[in-house]
């Protein structure tokens, strides 16, 4: 830590401290200047360099007590210092583990290179902090809250000149300094890796300390570099049940910009562009694989995940069981769950699948997924909207033509829609507009399984599954003659109706998933007040209209902002929410009166603790008393 201008090293130091003993600071550049600063913090506590502030040693119980409060400290330090005693072994020096106050906790090793006054001051319960020894390793990594090398003179007090000590803090998983590890020697034995040495074993320490604090918790590994994952470089995370990173080592804090002081309130979302689900998933299926993910900050990272233990299973994120398209459609609404249920189970086989429900409700995601879910996966999914096209097109489409069929038509032909959907499956959307003449062309494929393309003699077969789907009665426009009854039930082999949104008691959930579609794992959320009008209102757009309205709300957020609010609403459908207030019989139509009411309501709900409703109602505890006020 030595150095020196104008002089050799060891020379300066002398003069340093030759000037120090004469009661003056070195002028700077002479010794390092975190030596310096410790040495003008060791006047200021009134030490000379002859005279230290010799504080008792801790008593016994005093020293029990001082281990008992560090004792995960203790305990996780041990093996490391056992392993650095080993790799010291007859160097003539001593690890050292002291707590956050200097005072020292455990010792291994060699004191044979101590007199019997230095044995004393070197053992557990003497205080090494700076004020009672002036700079040191120990008290001077403590006050630096960074590793500290203290070689010979640099020591402030000049008894302790015989000394070359290496120290570096330990710190918790919140970032909490917890105390200091170090090695201690004679001066004869310094060794130049033995400061590297040290601050390697700390972060082992503290890699310890944070992996027994978050054992029960998703925990991510992440490197620039794959190879870097498993080294000593590599940052940890910890990740809540609510998907906040609660715990973060410090190559974990550099790597993601992130303060200890914002662990629990930081989601990794807003750090690392990942979808928590696809973390564990991955996890899951591909244990220590590493996967890479952008940060917010540009940088590419290696994550290796490793999922919560199963016996967790308590936590809301460890019970997610693995989810399929289908399953992913359930938010716990019961009729959905139920026709995900059915569904299921015709999936794959030969029953054509009828989907009944109004305009925007899903039904094509749905069609989808029950696709996905099938043995047919892997081949094509075909959507055909039949109200789409006019209708001397939807034939061609359809059933495909030959080369040169009609006017117009390629020279190649055109295979059609139905068979591109070879092995696969065909989605029929609003098959209640399809034309009548179509209706019996329909029918014949679907009871042949064979197409005959326009213009073309010979029928082609196909195979494929059959989903259709309508916003329209399609019993009654059959009762009334519109619709094929042949038709209707070839079609419906099972019919499932898709509750309108507005029907869902899921509909939050929903809101909660749609907006971690938008953005994955970025916290958004909805403001309690427009929670509230949400669940209330009649979503005549269904979820087509929700999606729509967060998309919109996620593009007015500004940098930081999760919460949707009332501002991030389209205006028409604030009006809307305006004329159907919630909980009608108390509050009035207007906006203003709607939100005080609702704080209101949240205040007793949280009885009347203002914190916790403002919290809840993502405002400040300030704006929450200014608008009860009035
Ligand atoms: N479960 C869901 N999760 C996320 N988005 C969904 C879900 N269901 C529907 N959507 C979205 O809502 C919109 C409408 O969905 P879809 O086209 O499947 O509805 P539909 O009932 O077939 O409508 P239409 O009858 O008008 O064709 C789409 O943008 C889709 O992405």
């Amino acid at each position: 830590m030595e150095i020196a201008k104008g002089h050799a090293p060891g020379q300066a130091l002398r003069h340093a401290r030759h000037l120090l003993e004469c009661g003056q600071m070195p002028p700077v550049g002479l010794v390092n200047p975190l030596v310096a600063q410790s040495w003008q913090r060791s006047l200021g506590a009134g030490l000379t360099p002859w005279r230290g502030d010799e504080t008792p040693h801790l008593s016994a119980p005093q020293l029990s007590q001082a281990v008992e409060r560090r004792r995960e400290l203790v305990t996780r330090a041990r093996p490391v210092m056992e392993y650095l005693h080993a790799q010291t072994r007859g160097s003539g020096s001593m690890v050292i583990l002291a707590d956050e106050h200097g005072v020292l906790l455990e010792t291994l090793g060699d004191a044979d290179f101590l007199n019997r006054a230095e044995r004393v001051a070197l053992r557990p319960g003497a205080s090494w902090h700076e004020s009672h020894r002036g700079t040191n390793a120990i008290g001077t990594a403590l006050a630096e809250a960074a590793a500290v090398s203290v070689h010979g003179g640099e020591h402030f007090l000049d008894h302790n000149g015989f000394l070359t000590c290496a120290a570096a803090p330990v710190a918790g998983p919140d970032g909490q300094l917890l105390g200091v590890l170090d090695i201690s020697g004679h001066r004869r034995s310094r060794h130049p890796h033995t400061a590297g040495l040290v601050s390697a074993a700390a972060h082992m320490i503290e890699n310890r300390l944070f992996e027994a604090r978050h054992e029960a918790a998703l925990r991510l590994r992440l490197h620039p570099q794959p190879d870097g994952i498993g080294t000593l470089a590599e940052g940890l995370l910890a990740i809540g049940s609510d998907g906040r990173i609660i715990g973060a080592n410090r190559a974990a804090t550099v790597l993601l910009n992130l303060r200890h002081d914002q662990l629990g309130q930081v989601r990794l979302g807003q750090r690392l562009h990942v979808d928590l689900d696809r973390l564990l998933e991955w996890g899951h299926t591909h244990p220590g694989a590493p996967l890479l993910a952008d940060a917010q900050g540009g940088q590419r990272l290696f994550l290796r995940v490793e999922p919560p233990p199963r016996r967790h299973s308590s936590t809301a994120m460890s019970a997610s069981p693995r989810r399929d398209a289908l399953s992913a459609l359930d938010s716990g609404d019961e009729t959905m769950a139920l026709a995900i249920a059915r569904a299921r189970k015709v999936a794959g086989k030969a029953i054509p699948l009828l989907l009944l429900g109004e305009s925007g409700v899903g039904k094509e995601v749905f069609a989808q997924a029950v696709h996905a879910c099938g043995p047919r996966a892997k081949a094509p999914f075909v959507a055909v909207n039949c109200a789409a096209l006019p209708e001397h097109l939807i034939e061609a489409e359809l059933f495909g033509y030959a080369p040169g069929a009609f006017t117009g038509a390629s020279k190649e032909g055109c295979p059609g829609r139905i068979r591109q959907a070879q092995g696969g499956t065909l989605f029929l959307d609003e098959i209640g507009d399809m034309p009548a003449s179509l209706q019996s062309r329909l029918l014949r494929v679907l009871q042949d399984r064979q197409v005959v393309p326009l213009g073309g003699a010979k029928p082609v077969s196909v195979d494929f599954a059959l989903i259709a789907a309508t916003h329209q009665p399609l019993k009654q426009a059959m009762n009334q003659g519109r619709f094929r009854a042949d038709l209707y039930y070839r079609l419906n082999g099972l019919t499932l109706s898709l509750p309108p949104l507005r029907h869902r008691s899921d509909l939050l959930t929903l809101a909660a998933r749609l907006l971690d579609q938008i953005e994955p794992g970025g916290g958004l959320a909805l403001s309690d007040q427009v929670a509230a009008a949400f669940a209330a209102h009649g979503w005549p757009g269904n979820i087509r209209q929700l999606a729509n309205v967060l998309r919109t709300a996620c593009a007015l957020l500004e940098p930081g902002e999760t919460r949707i609010r009332w501002r991030h609403l389209p205006d028409d459908l604030i009006e809307d929410l305006g004329q159907k207030p919630i909980a009608a019989d108390t509050l009035t139509g207007d906006l203003r009166a709607l939100s005080d009411s609702l704080m209101e309501q949240t205040v007793q709900a949280c009885g009347g603790n203002m914190s916790q409703a403002a919290k809840r109602l993502g405002i400040s505890r300030n704006t929450l008393y200014r608008r009860l006020r009035g």
